[in-house]
């Protein structure tokens, strides 16, 4: 059992181990300043600076991924550069963002081959040309498991980020494509960042709230709830499962990169009339003030510090 309060209750020999990711960063942040007018510091999927005026917002994204924790040795390294930089497109396309240049950061032990290096670079290299985003400088540095960390400059133009927290009473529930299975299918290496969804979502003003699934919907549901003060009733049998996968998998495995939205109630059907992309778009629920905030114990979620 989780303690209530971590600040009140983890001790000098606590380990990462006892407690989540939120609570780490409770602990770590408690005495920094993290928001003034204008930014939107930690916990959206980006964080915001308001450029000049009211008609431009800027995103800022870093995002690691790890041997053995986003990917595995043997994983085709064209495809470790691929979700490197896609991992912080999603969190760009979850804010209805853009996205203008990026930092790439590496981590690579002298026994690395050149060649598996190249084609990283080369994974990296086709899905940039494919967002039209500049690759602007980086990071090198030595290190025995192998790591990416890519940091995203986007923007919103026109119109304003969609944040976790503008979700309301009666709002649809809404996510894009199919939930589960990402692992086993190879889809954490293969998705497409829904940044031209999520822009049309947000420049639409269709969005009120956004966010993408990337610790599952279990878990990352209940976070936009929190972040809009309100609870959800989920339709378990509208819950789009990838083929061949479990309710149980869809909820919890996380990784699948697609969108999580809100929508106003009487905007749902022109949206789902409207809808002009291939991925598919389905309402699993609706926002509501008297509901509960969670799933059911039995769905998680993931989490870096815990075991599943
Ligand atoms: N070490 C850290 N220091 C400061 N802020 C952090 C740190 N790690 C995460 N955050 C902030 O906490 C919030 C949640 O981070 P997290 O990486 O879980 O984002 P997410 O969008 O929920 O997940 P994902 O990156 O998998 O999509 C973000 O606003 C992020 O900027
Ligand atoms: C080798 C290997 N083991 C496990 C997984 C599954 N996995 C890793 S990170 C993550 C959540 C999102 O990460 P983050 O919170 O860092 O954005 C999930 C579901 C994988 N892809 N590769
Ligand atoms: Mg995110």
């Amino acid at each position: 059992m989780q303690p209530h309060n971590i600040l009140l209750s983890f001790s000098s020999g606590s380990l990462l181990r006892d407690i989540n990711e939120e609570q780490l960063l409770e602990i770590l942040l408690k005495d920094f300043q993290t928001n003034r007018p204008g930014i939107v510091g930690i916990g959206e999927d980006c964080a915001v600076v308001q450029g000049r005026g009211n008609d431009l917002y800027y995103l800022f994204k870093v995002d690691a991924t790890v041997e053995n924790v986003h990917f595995e040795a043997e994983t085709p390294p064209e495809l470790i550069g691929r979700k490197a930089l896609a991992r912080a497109l999603s969190d760009i396309a979850a804010m209805g963002g853009e996205p203008l240049y990026a930092l790439v950061g590496i981590g690579i032990s002298k026994d690395q081959k050149i060649e598996k290096i190249k084609k990283i670079y080369e994974g990296i290299r086709s899905l940039a040309q494919a967002f039209d985003l500049l690759i602007i400088g980086g990071e090198t540095t030595v290190c025995e498991q192998l790591f990416l960390v890519v940091s995203l400059w986007g923007k919103t133009e026109g119109y304003k980020p969609v944040l976790r927290s503008g979700a309301t009473d009666g709002d649809g529930l809404f996510v894009t494509g199919v939930l589960g299975g990402s692992f086993q299918s190879g889809h954490h290496l293969m998705f497409m960042p829904r940044i031209k969804e999520g822009k049309w979502l947000a420049a639409g003003r269709w969005a009120k709230a956004m966010m993408d699934i990337s610790d599952g919907l279990a878990k990352d549901l209940p976070r936009m709830a929190k972040a809009s003060s309100i609870g959800f009733e989920i339709d378990f049998d509208a819950i789009p499962i990838r083929g061949g996968y479990t309710i149980k998998s869809a909820l919890t495995e996380g990784e699948d990169y697609e969108l999580l939205f809100s929508v106003a109630k009487e905007k749902e059907d022109k949206l789902i009339q409207s809808w002009p992309f291939d991925v598919p778009l389905k309402k699993i629920g609706f926002f509501s003030q008297r509901a509960k905030r969670n799933f059911p114990d039995e769905f998680r979620g993931f989490d870096h510090f815990q075991k599943p």
